[in-house]
């Protein structure tokens, strides 16, 4: 049996992704090497003249939005990146081209113009133009205050962002977002669309504001006279932190060194959503340009002593767009840190059930008293593999829907109190494979958690005044069907499991209703009737 101590388990993983906050700002990171990071030297700033370039201008295939007028801004901001690419010393295939896609609501992304074969160089950027707390102009006397690389790396980009046009790094910010649609954006009223699912207490806002206010505020008010930075109000400042926090979630890599890049794509592994937090980060520019689409990845960043190189993984044919691969996630989580959502994941969602849930049900389900429940967590807590909630993934998901923990904690749970005080004796736990009792527990908590969901679709999609939410077509449309598809899929995972749990209880199933569905429906109106 795995046992995790803890936090989210993802299973399979291929990239590393946590989860959390501090570790809200916690994406598509990989695992690295922190004397690497503090090896490199200081960055020099890039003077090399902008625009001069020939082979990357607008007249070049290499990018392809040019508007007739040739005014867009986007595609001006997106023209200097590419140039100051060049001056900073990467180095880009012909085969590949930054493209607009913003018709696809994808911003940019990178296309292959050509065919490519597997394993073919995309492109590589010097270490000396990844955007780190080492590269960056932070005075280091504020670096040698900061410990957390989040915080390092919010501070330096705050600090870099807030120099304006005397950043080196002025292009590159000019193409990295300015709004998000990730869910620490969404009001209050947006985060009702996604009532019951669990994601909306995995934000994390509060917790960035308390380590914004108490660690970085702080170290800049000590350092005033040396930053810019230090003039704006506390709330600017704010603002401005989680403006960098959440460009970092969803854009920033962690920084490996070559001798620690020993897992390869595909191989299985598994890792502990902690593992990432303490690597060194880093803004790798142009990789992050590349979008993630679930299976689709067919991308790589390799690291190599002084530069970091993209790779195809697999051969990809013109016209084809090249993504990177940002982990098996649910697209509850996708939607949390990169704000979109897109089918291709739809495969990875779960739904989560809460600790709490499973004590509550346990109770009302087993007659089973306060004390009896806690002495049985605090057996489990003992054995180090207690968690605050437990997903359940699809039927169809290779180590199939319950994890082995979840399993036992039931299995645990509807033990006889003789069997119980035996095992606990014996420092032992049941075998993770679903007892006849431990099935129809399991089956009563599927039922409440069905129920913390609204009964259809629509319900969660009206706001507090009970009006169909904003027009089509505003960002609040937009959120409100990124979040129908979220809650649709959770249903969906839960009906899953609620099927086979029916098919492993058999004939032992004397359910009242035929169906899962009506049974919830009947929840409902009991608690409905109960309110009158
Ligand atoms: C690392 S950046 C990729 C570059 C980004 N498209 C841009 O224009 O800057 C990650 C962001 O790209 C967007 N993105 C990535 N993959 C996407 C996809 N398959 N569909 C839509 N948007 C995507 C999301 O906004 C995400 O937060």
């Amino acid at each position: 049996m795995r046992v995790v101590l803890g936090g989210d388990v993802v299973k399979k993983t291929r990239a590393n992704v946590s989860g959390g906050y501090m570790h809200v700002y916690n994406g598509r990171l990989k695992r690295g090497d922190k004397a690497q990071a503090a090896n490199l030297s200081a960055r020099s700033n890039h003077t090399c003249a902008l625009s001069n370039t020939t082979d990357w201008t607008p007249n070049s295939s290499f990018f392809n939005m040019l508007d007739d007028s040739g005014n867009d801004e986007f595609y001006s901001r997106s023209m200097r990146f590419i140039d100051w690419l060049k001056c900073s010393g990467t180095a880009v295939s012909t085969k590949i081209e930054l493209a607009d896609l913003r018709q696809q609501s994808a911003g940019r992304g990178v296309v292959a113009k050509e065919d490519i074969e597997d394993d073919e160089e995309l492109f590589s950027v010097p270490r000396s133009s990844i955007l780190t707390v080492e590269t960056s102009g932070l005075p280091e006397a504020i670096r040698s205050d900061l410990q957390d690389p989040w915080l390092s790396l919010i501070l330096a980009m705050a600090f870099e962002q807030q120099r304006g046009k005397e950043s080196p790094w002025k292009p590159y910010f000019d193409v990295l977002p300015a709004t998000f649609d990730t869910l620490m954006y969404w009001s209050t009223e947006e985060l009702e669309y996604l009532r019951g699912s669990a994601v909306a207490d995995k934000i994390g806002k509060q917790s960035a504001d308390k380590a914004f206010s108490e660690q970085l505020v702080p170290i800049l008010r000590q350092h005033e006279a040396a930053l810019d930075l230090a003039q704006l109000s506390d709330d600017d400042l704010l603002t401005l932190f989680h403006k960098m926090g959440s460009t970092i979630m969803a854009y920033a890599f962690d920084l490996e060194s070559p001798s620690s890049q020993s897992k390869t794509e595909g191989e299985d592994w598994e890792e502990d959503s902690d593992a990432g937090e303490s690597l060194p980060k880093g803004m790798v520019p142009f990789a992050d340009m590349l979008n993630a689409d679930a299976d689709r990845n067919n991308a790589k960043l390799f690291y190599e002593d002084d530069k970091v190189v993209m790779k195809t993984i697999t051969a990809v044919q013109k016209g084809e767009e090249l993504f990177n691969d940002y982990g098996p996630l649910p697209r509850a989580d996708v939607l949390r840190r990169y704000g979109y959502v897109t089918d291709n994941y739809a495969t990875y969602d779960v739904f989560e059930v809460a600790l709490a849930t499973v004590k509550d049900v346990t109770k009302e389900h087993l007659k089973m008293a306060e004390a009896g429940v806690h002495t049985r967590l605090d057996y489990f807590d003992e054995q180090g593999i207690l968690e605050d909630g437990y997903d359940v993934s699809r039927a169809s998901s290779e180590d199939g829907p319950f994890t082995d923990e979840f399993v036992v904690l039931l299995n645990t749970l509807v033990l006889p109190a003789a069997d119980f005080d035996k095992l606990k004796k014996k420092d032992k736990l049941p075998k993770p494979e679903l007892s006849e009792k431990a099935l129809q527990l399991l089956y009563h908590i599927l039922l409440h958690r069905r129920a913390m969901y609204p009964i259809d679709d629509r319900d969660s999609t009206r706001n507090p005044s009970g009006n169909l939410a904003a027009a089509s077509g505003t960002s609040n449309e937009h959120r409100r069907n990124m979040a129908v598809q979220i809650i649709r899929g959770e249903k969906e995972v839960l009906q899953e499991a609620a099927d086979t749990v029916q098919k492993l209880l058999g004939d032992g199933n004397k359910r009242k209703v035929d169906t899962f569905e009506d049974e919830v429906a009947n929840m409902h109106l009991e608690k409905k009737q109960k309110t009158w």
